[in-house]
């Protein structure tokens, strides 16, 4: 408690100094870890916020935190998410003229980390500015990663017309302006980055050449920033007005005022002048709560496309790929088609879990060469577990919502809007949003069509009843233990 107050006041002390919209921007997510001895350490969701701050704010940090106690010697800024801390850093060592890519060669698995991975977020493209010398050259960023491509991403029904709409994208010349903006979401390591950058990849190579941007929000927001410290945001401004195509993945990272102004600036202009935009995020832009209205609206102006978990097939698929990839490189490596089977079928996550397991045994193959499926099982306890069998389905919740309150699991989902259907109706929702991935339309749809602002209604009003109604609050908990137990 003594250190929450601690952090509290520090916080508070530094909005002040640094002013509402830096502090919303960089700081708006540093969380008190824990104070042991005389090092406080914070953490940030991403490896980019950690650099950003190290770089810029850690004196002023230490200072505030020394002028509140003493005795703290030593701050230090960790990253808060092992998924997260994968991103590679767009530090400003960061070259801003592009390099060349990595070899295609190359295996589509990497360690995190890696300085393949490193590099392959953050990424802009060598622009080939049409009929200009190469000299003209490339605005800002560092290279794409050559293996997101679309040969090396799996088809299925989760991510049909998302691909589609990519293809369309990466095929269209310039100025043939197709679903503007694009809007691609899902949950994480469902293979957004891989679907953005294939697009980029495979418009740059094209004969066509035209001006391509990639970039994530961070990113965005760092060489913004840098541009307004510097005085050069003019420059910076111009010659993104000038490109053909401009892919922003994590849009859920775009924070700040003065920023989000930039940004929604510079969309107005690439929409207004019919240029392609491409925007990946965690969930549909209606639900980016943090975002500027503006830039919200203009968003929904487009087309919004979810992705859903990879079925059994395209993780099978996905296995498979990674195994020829990997035996361009070592011929010797054999990972029998039964192995690959039982992971596709117990890790059911994300891609990048996929990713992990495929990794796990590409290390243990070169000194256990016969694994058997339990040693398998073993290796892959962590990430075993988060699949489809462990899943809550809403229609679970139905069920066990509407037995709670005696009714129907068709009252739930039908147009009836009676107290007694309309309370457990909300709640039952309000449980789907919280205990499964789902989106909010997803959601809608699967309460009999409805949209998507009804049940986001519906969930913060069982939200703020919950935080005075102590009955409810126990009903909720009841239900979620139901749920949970149900599922177990
Ligand atoms: N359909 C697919 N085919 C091949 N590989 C895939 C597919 N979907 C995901 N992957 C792989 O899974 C890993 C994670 O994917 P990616 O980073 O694109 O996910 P993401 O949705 O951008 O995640 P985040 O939300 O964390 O940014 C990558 O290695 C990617 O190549």
């Amino acid at each position: 408690m003594k250190h929450e107050a601690l952090f509290e006041r520090f916080s508070k002390r530094l909005k002040a100094q640094v002013g509402q919209d830096v502090y919303a921007s960089w700081f708006g997510r540093l969380k008190l870890h824990s104070i042991s001895k005389s090092v406080v350490r914070l953490t940030v969701p991403t490896t980019f916020l950690k650099s950003w701050i190290n770089n810029r704010y850690l004196d002023q940090i230490t200072t505030i935190l020394q002028a509140e106690d003493p005795d703290i010697l030593k701050v230090e800024i960790l990253v808060r998410s092992a998924s997260r801390s994968a991103r590679p850093v767009a530090s400003e060592d960061r070259p801003l003229i592009a390099e060349a890519a990595p070899s295609a060669a190359a295996p589509m698995s990497f360690p995190r980390g890696s300085a393949a991975r490193e590099t392959g977020k953050v990424a802009s493209f060598p622009m080939s500015l049409g009929t200009r010398p190469a000299a003209a050259g490339p605005l800002f960023g560092s290279p794409l990663d050559s293996r997101f491509t679309f040969d090396s991403y799996i088809e299925g029904p989760s991510n049909r017309v998302a691909l589609a709409a990519a293809k369309t994208i990466a095929e269209a010349g310039a100025g043939a302006v197709r679903f503007n903006p694009l809007f691609i979401h899902s949950g994480v390591g469902l293979g957004k980055t891989h679907l953005l950058q294939a697009i980029a990849n495979s418009a740059v190579s094209s004969a066509r050449a035209p001006r391509v941007v990639y970039l994530t929000a961070e990113y965005f927001m760092w060489r913004f920033a840098t541009a307004i410290r510097d005085n050069d945001a003019l420059t910076l401004k111009d010659s993104l007005r000038n490109i053909d195509l401009l892919i922003i993945d994590d849009m859920q990272f775009l924070q700040g005022k003065m920023i989000q102004n930039e940004f929604c600036h510079l969309l107005n202009t690439l929409l207004d002048s019919a240029k392609q935009v491409v925007v990946a995020g965690d969930r549909a832009p209606w639900e980016l709560e943090s975002l500027d209205p503006r830039v919200r609206s203009r968003l929904q102006g487009g087309v919004a496309i979810e992705m859903e978990s990879p079925d059994y097939e395209m993780r099978f698929e996905m296995l498979k790929r990674r195994l020829e990839i990997a035996q361009q490189d070592d011929p010797s490596l054999d990972i029998s088609v039964e192995i690959l089977s039982h992971v596709a079928r117990s890790v059911a996550s994300s891609g990048r879990d996929l990713e992990g397991a495929f990794n796990q045994l590409v290390f243990r193959k070169s000194f256990e060469p016969s694994l058997s499926l339990e040693r398998v099982d073993e290796l892959l306890v962590h990430l075993v577990g988060t699949g489809e069998a462990k899943r809550v389905r809403i229609e679970d919740i139905q069920r066990i919502v509407a037995r709670h309150y005696n009714v129907s699991r068709q009252e739930l989902v039908s147009n009836r809007r009676t107290r007694v259907v309309v309370k457990p109706r909300q709640i039952a929702m309000y449980l789907a949003k919280t205990l499964t991935p789902r989106s909010f339309p997803e959601i809608g749809r699967r309460f009999g069509g409805r949209d998507h602002t009804t049940v986001l209604h519906a969930v913060r009003k069982i939200e703020d009843l919950i935080t005075g109604d102590t009955k409810l609050c126990h009903e909720v908990e009841l239900l979620k233990r139901l749920i949970n137990e149900n599922n177990a």
